[in-house]
């Protein structure tokens, strides 16, 4: 396929970032701290600050009835949906169409008192990955998104502040076929989604209001981001 300025960057941080979700939470080393818990949803951190910034990687870890790691990935990537489902969210833009699986944002986030409001530039790629661990399981679909610049939409200039951040969607299909050998239906799949991000909230902000954002928010958005799906797939036919 053609090349573009980002492949080199995307392929390289997209087989790390995979190679990281599929580790347990176990073989991560110790540190990571379960934090939420809500029937099968799991989220970890590990406490981490950068210059003083707290910057705490999540894991998440969910399994969702009925719904697969393509659908999820479809609808997590692409931005007619957005609005939907990230509550945060005030503004988006598609700077760039780079490719059909590769996209650049701008998204400025709602303003979370008393940290100054947030914006952030990112390149998102969605990519199917081999089932190598189970030959004839369904394949494996990936978002990751990873902050990039923009030289038309400089850090820092406007109002906002400007951060980091690695994503990586990581959701891997299961099919309990019917003994009687009838179609699979939805009540014959789940997904089990490896939600993984560190955010480098840019300027400073006190670690006990980020703390308590990153709690407040990333159950509430996974919940939301899963049930959304749910909801805009269960009498669409399944997508593998
Ligand atoms: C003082 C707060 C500074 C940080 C505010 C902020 C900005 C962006 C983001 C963020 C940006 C992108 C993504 S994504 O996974 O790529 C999906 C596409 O939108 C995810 C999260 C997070 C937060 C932190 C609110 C926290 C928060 C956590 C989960 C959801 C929303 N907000």
């Amino acid at each position: 396929a053609l090349q573009h300025r980002l492949w080199p960057d995307i392929d390289r941080l997209v087989k790390q970032q995979v190679a990281m979700s599929r580790m347990g939470i176990g073989d991560c080393g110790t540190g990571w701290q379960l934090f939420a818990e809500d029937g099968e949803m799991k989220m970890y951190r590990r406490e981490e600050e950068i210059d003083g910034m707290v910057v705490d990687p999540l894991k998440a870890v969910h399994i969702v009835k009925g719904i697969t790691g393509h659908e999820v990935c479809h609808y997590f990537f692409n931005p007619k949906y957005r609005y939907d489902w990230e509550t945060t969210l005030e503004h988006m833009t598609v700077l760039e169409n780079i490719s059909d699986d590769t996209l650049v944002f701008l998204q400025t986030h709602k303003r979370i008192w008393p940290a100054s409001q947030r914006d952030v530039v990112f390149w998102s790629h969605i990519r199917k990955l081999p089932n190598d661990q189970d030959r004839d399981g369904p394949d494996i679909w990936t978002v990751v998104n990873n902050s990039t610049e923009s030289p038309e939409h400089p850090a820092n200039v406007g109002k906002c502040v400007r951060i980091y951040l690695t994503v990586c969607l990581l959701c891997q299909t299961r099919v309990h076929p019917p003994k009687d050998g009838a179609p699979i239906t939805r009540d014959d799949v789940s997904c089990k989604i490896t939600y993984c991000s560190v955010v480098n909230p840019g300027g400073w902000a006190p670690a006990s209001v980020l703390r308590a954002v990153y709690k407040r928010e990333y159950p509430k958005f996974l919940k939301r981001f899963t049930a959304y799906v749910i909801n805009q797939t269960k009498n669409k036919p399944l997508m593998f």
